[in-house]
């Protein structure tokens, strides 16, 4: 039996679906082993997978979160391109099988499959219905005011520690909120067309978001839940009754909440102009690393067409709240009337072909991610903690970030 190692980041109700789908594929053939591991949240895996590769034990496969991309792709001879490890290991592969949404942001220009997209999201609005309820509020809010008035309203009515909050810092309040309101995080679409871009998140409508949530972090109408999705028990345990963050929060809300809820579209600005856009994905996808024999390959490309098959990509989407990447598993679920009883596992998809895509909603594809949202982050806690303007904070990380992606663009092989 020829082992498959899958290092990923998953954990809770997800973690449980990879568990599923490693056991599932090991038992549905008796060639190949895959076995999953867990190595942390998405920047430690990445970082484990890098500094396996360079001592020559990297993973046959790793999940990379969607803002790990460029790094993965600037890491020529690190990684098997998925479309050629199908075309070498000879399994059948047609890429137009698979969302464009989602298989824009992993493919190269000329439309060449770079990492399977494995569990792709977009962030969406949780809401605790009950709670609305409690607080007299009849509709859930479809704008940022709504979304402010409303928060204050639940804190009336007893959340009074956290009227609404969020996971992914930046994610959620710089790369999701520019591309849903059309405007730029960074020039050359926001690095897709090329490593030399510039970051350009320091614009009115950021800073004024930012100078929101630091206004309504002085009461808790807001309060700041972290930089990854570990404050996200915040929301099931009904601290904070409104909670953006990804769709894959979708098990462990099933799982874990003691009320009724739903997931809604972000909120936006009905002051910009053609509000909303469409929003990007997120998630992760799973890049093949290289050095490894053809007969480990074959193993590895086997078990993405297993990934691929259409009940089995319902079935993760119905688990996890992450989509489904093939156009033929969105269409049974549509004609199962899944979205009828649970519309709000359709929010993400519809958030994501909500218009036509601009050179401000494609995607994103900046180097050293990892390192700048970790910097973005900190200069947001700076204005959040008042030791910053939110202008301040992000003329800051917009010069700083600036200096990483000149480092990124020297040291990246073109
Ligand atoms: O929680 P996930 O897996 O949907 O990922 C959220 C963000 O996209 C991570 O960068």
């Amino acid at each position: 039996v020829t082992e498959i190692q899958w290092w990923h980041a998953m954990t809770g109700a997800n973690n449980d679906v990879i568990v599923k789908l490693a056991n599932d594929f090991n038992a549905s053939q008796s060639d190949y082993k895959v076995i999953p591991t867990y190595k942390g949240g998405y920047a430690d895996t990445m970082n484990a997978g890098i500094a396996a590769f360079r001592a020559g034990n990297a993973p046959h496969i790793m999940q990379v979160f969607e803002v790990g991309t460029a790094t993965m792709m600037a890491a020529t001879g690190a990684v098997k391109p998925v479309y050629k490890l199908m075309a070498d290991a000879g399994e059948k592969f047609d890429p137009s099988v698979y969302l464009p949404a989602i298989t824009g942001y992993y493919s190269t220009s000329k439309g060449e499959m770079l990492s399977f997209p494995f569990n792709s999201s977009s962030t969406v609005m949780w809401v605790n219905l009950d709670a609305l309820k409690k607080a007299n509020i009849a509709e859930i809010p479809k704008t940022w005011p709504q979304v402010f008035e409303d928060a204050k309203k639940l804190k009336a009515a007893g959340y009074n520690t956290c009227g609404f909050s969020g996971s992914w810092v930046t994610w959620v309040n710089l790369e999701q909120l520019s591309a849903w309101h059309n405007v730029p995080l960074a020039s050359k679409a926001n690095g897709l067309d090329g490593f030399d871009t510039v970051l350009e998140f320091n614009g009115p409508l950021q800073v004024k978001h930012l100078e929101n949530l630091v206004e309504l972090q002085k009461d808790k109408t807001y309060d700041y839940a972290g930089r990854t999705n570990t404050g996200e028990g915040r929301f099931t345990s009904g601290e904070c009754p409104i909670y953006l963050t990804s769709s894959a929060f979708f098990g462990n809300v099933k799982a874990q909440a003691k009320f009724n809820f739903t997931a809604a579209p972000m909120p936006y600005y009905p002051d910009v102009k053609g509000a909303p856009q469409n929003s990007i994905i997120g998630g992760a996808s799973l890049w093949i690393m290289g050095g490894k024999s053809a007969e480990e390959y074959k193993g590895v490309a086997k078990f993405l067409t297993f990934l691929s098959d259409t009940d089995r990509q319902v079935w993760i989407h119905k688990a996890s709240g992450y989509l489904p990447i093939t156009k033929a598993a969105y269409a049974k679920a549509k004609e199962e009337g899944f979205y009828k009883d649970q519309p709000y596992l359709e929010t993400p998809l519809l958030e994501l072909t909500n218009k036509e895509p601009t050179e401000n909603s494609r995607g994103l594809r900046l180097g050293n991610m990892v390192q700048l949202r970790d910097m973005w982050s900190e200069e947001i806690e700076q204005a959040l903690a008042g030791k910053k303007t939110a202008k301040q904070a992000l003329d800051s990380a917009v010069e700083r970030g600036n200096q990483m992606l000149r480092q990124f663009e020297k040291s990246a092989v073109h």
